[in-house]
């Protein structure tokens, strides 16, 4: 053995050693601390975490009632001297979030303070958001979310992220897991596994932030109770070097586990939260695409589930769709749309615009397909193009190329000459001024809907779409862009993102007490909300109804899920039973009961009761003996 070597491996055995004997030391002193906790009785110390009395509720961020609570209440919950003396209204609290938020210069800034408040205050974050949807709804989802996600392990902070992180090295003690969350049975997960997260990639276990931004949509649009939410990210490593290599990375260093190992594990969650949660409904997002197809197809019977970037925005770009179908005055079979992007959002989309084909434009199932070109990395997507297709571009993959392949765009634009063009790809700027310019020389009114998120990542822009089109796009973006002034009037594009569907669906999903989400519930959602827009909005030519008005859709859209459930005798709502004289779980098909406009009313009102509204309790009677008790004073 050479000195070097020798040296080389004395200094790793050195090296090992002391690396084992932190180790022991480590489990020692902290196998110390847990028996001493579980021997003190006067544990916690004061000072130290007080679990009980009045410092209990201004750290519990859904008791918290900020600065609103009354003198009374500070004397009898022993709040005085801990709350600043200004008695304050929710309204109050709401100006000083605004322009606290206003003094931060960056959007990632403003989306940790907003997280940190969603921490402490619960009903004061979620008035904030649905009093000013329109303001914060990009701070908390898209596009500031793809940002936060790609820094999840930077901003992380204990305390501030509520949800639960299950590692697929905890395959098989996951009861225990699912034992550890603290609160009732959640109504909604949203779960991930981090490996597509908008169009970022695979960002492993930093892809968290967006089952948080979802289901914050879930309470705001739709009024889910915030305690009954559950953001979930399977843990299953990433094939990121960036982040394997990065001392900060939150989530377990590993590449990706292959098909086998990978279903095993959410073979195993889903079973797991069944066991502890049996109805709750699991809304899978930004799955690699092949994994989103394969557990939709796996779970969809079994369980309550459904795929979001499949089925949420196949629904909310058909709802846009028929609208756009309406303004550029081509009739429905006319259409010929060509996807950019052949993921599972692209398959969706063009999936369930074919189903609307077949049932509005009275279309056969081949011509239906016929209508739809798409394009993935490889060009146009061919049965005879030489590589194996996977599963899910077989559904539109064209036979009528007669031997010729179309690699860009040009030349796919060229051969298809689209009315629509739709983007899915995640390519920025993909969508070029000639692209968008031949599209208008096709076209009085073209359709081009740039969807991919976040912003950055659109296929091109309003302005762009406007300018190069001389104002007669019917244009929806998935990331929103500001209204453009074009030729002395202010123009608002359309914000095709399934915000506007995953909300209404999951709740009228709940409502229904459905076994599962199916396809006519997805489709109706998006007859729904292209429906729901109001005369003003129809006057200003708008694809979807305007954001501050989501609360009013997502009801409109639930109490249709709960009708399509019910006509397929998925329903097990007793009150809604009784309402349309029903039997549960059998298919209901009276359609003159169905459309009755009382009865429709009524299960309206039952909806809206049955939403959240975020605000501080109002009754001081109630409000004090609530909190004494859960404080335990
Ligand atoms: N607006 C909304 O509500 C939603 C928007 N999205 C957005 O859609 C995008 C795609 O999502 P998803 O389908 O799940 O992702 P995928 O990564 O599965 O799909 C992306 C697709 O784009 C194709 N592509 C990549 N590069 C090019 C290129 N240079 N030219 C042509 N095609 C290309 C890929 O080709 P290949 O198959 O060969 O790799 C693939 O088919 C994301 O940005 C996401 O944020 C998603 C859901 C909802
Ligand atoms: C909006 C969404 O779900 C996505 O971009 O993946
Ligand atoms: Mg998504």
């Amino acid at each position: 053995m050479s000195w070097k070597t020798w040296f080389g491996t004395w200094g790793v055995k050195q090296a090992k050693e002391r690396a084992a004997a932190e180790k022991a030391s480590r489990s020692t002193s902290q196998a110390t601390i847990i028996e001493e906790i579980k021997n003190d009785d006067t544990h916690p110390a004061p000072g130290t975490t007080p679990d009980t009395g009045g410092v209990a509720i201004i750290h519990s961020h859904h008791l918290n009632q900020g600065t609103s609570f009354s003198a009374r209440a500070r004397d009898e919950l022993h709040l005085k001297g801990l709350v600043p003396p200004a008695q304050e209204s929710i309204q109050r609290q709401e100006d000083r979030v605004r322009a606290y938020l206003n003094t931060l210069s960056s959007p990632l800034e403003k989306h940790v303070y907003l997280g940190r408040l969603r921490a402490e205050d619960t009903a004061l974050f979620y008035r904030v958001v649905v009093d000013h949807l329109t303001e914060i709804t990009p701070l908390i989802y898209t596009p500031v979310v793809g940002e936060a996600c790609q820094k999840f392990s930077l901003i992380y902070t204990p305390g501030t992220v509520e949800g639960l992180f299950l590692s697929i090295a905890d395959k098989d003690n996951l009861d225990e897991i699912l034992s550890n969350w603290p609160y009732h049975a959640p109504d909604i997960c949203v779960m991930t596994d981090g490996s597509r997260i908008l169009g970022l990639g695979d960002l492993g276990l930093n892809g968290m932030g967006i089952p948080i931004g979802k289901l914050s949509l879930y309470v705001a649009a739709a009024g889910f109770d915030p305690s009954k939410t559950l953001p979930v990210t399977l843990d299953m490593g990433t094939d990121t070097e960036k982040y394997l290599n990065d001392p900060l990375y939150l989530g377990t260093r590993r590449k990706r586990p292959a098909d086998e190992e990978f279903y095993a594990f959410v073979d195993a969650v889903m079973a797991a939260f069944k066991r502890k949660w049996p109805k709750l409904l699991v809304q899978f997002e930004d799955f690699s695409s092949e994994h989103a197809f394969g557990c939709l197809e796996r779970y969809r019977n079994q369980y309550l589930t459904f795929n979001d970037d499949i089925q949420g925005t196949g629904a909310v770009i058909l709802a846009g769709f028929i609208n756009a179908i309406n303004l550029s005055r081509t009739p429905l079979p006319n259409h010929r749309v060509l996807f950019f992007g052949a993921g599972s959002a692209g398959v969706g989309v063009a999936s369930q615009l074919k189903e609307h084909f077949i049932r509005a434009g009275g279309m056969s199932e081949d011509a239906a397909r016929d209508a739809f070109w798409l394009v993935d990395s490889k060009g146009l997507v061919t049965f005879d193009r030489g590589d194996k297709l996977p599963q899910h571009k077989t559904l539109f993959a064209r036979r009528d190329n007669e031997g010729k392949q179309y690699k860009s765009l040009k030349e796919v634009l060229e051969y298809v000459r689209p009315t629509a063009l739709i983007g899915l790809s995640s390519q920025g700027g993909a969508f070029g001024e000639e692209a968008v310019r031949a599209m208008k020389e096709f076209n009085e009114r073209p359709i081009v809907f740039p969807l991919s998120n976040p912003a950055t990542n659109a296929e091109c822009t309003f302005e762009q779409a406007m300018n190069w089109t001389d104002g007669k796009v019917i244009f929806a973006s998935g990331t929103a862009f500001p209204a453009y002034e074009y030729e002395g009037k202010t123009v608002e594009p359309g914000q095709g993102n399934n915000m506007y569907i995953f909300p209404g669906l999951g709740l009228g999903a709940i409502l229904a007490k459905a076994e599962h989400v199916s396809d006519d519930m997805v489709y109706q959602t998006a007859a729904t909300l292209a429906e729901a827009l109001d005369e003003e909005e129809r006057s200003h030519e708008l694809l979807y109804p305007h954001l501050t008005r989501i609360r009013e859709v997502s009801a409109l859209v639930a109490k249709d899920v709960v009708k399509a459930a019910l006509r397929e005798g998925n329903c097990d709502q007793e009150d809604v039973l009784k309402l349309f004289g029903a039997v549960s779980r059998q298919p209901f098909h009276d359609d003159a009961v169905l459309s009755d406009p009382e009865r429709n009313e009524a299960l309206l009102a039952f909806v809206k009761k049955r939403m959240w509204d975020p605000h501080y309790a109002e009754d001081e009677e109630v409000l004090v003996g609530e909190l004494k008790h859960k404080a335990s004073l």
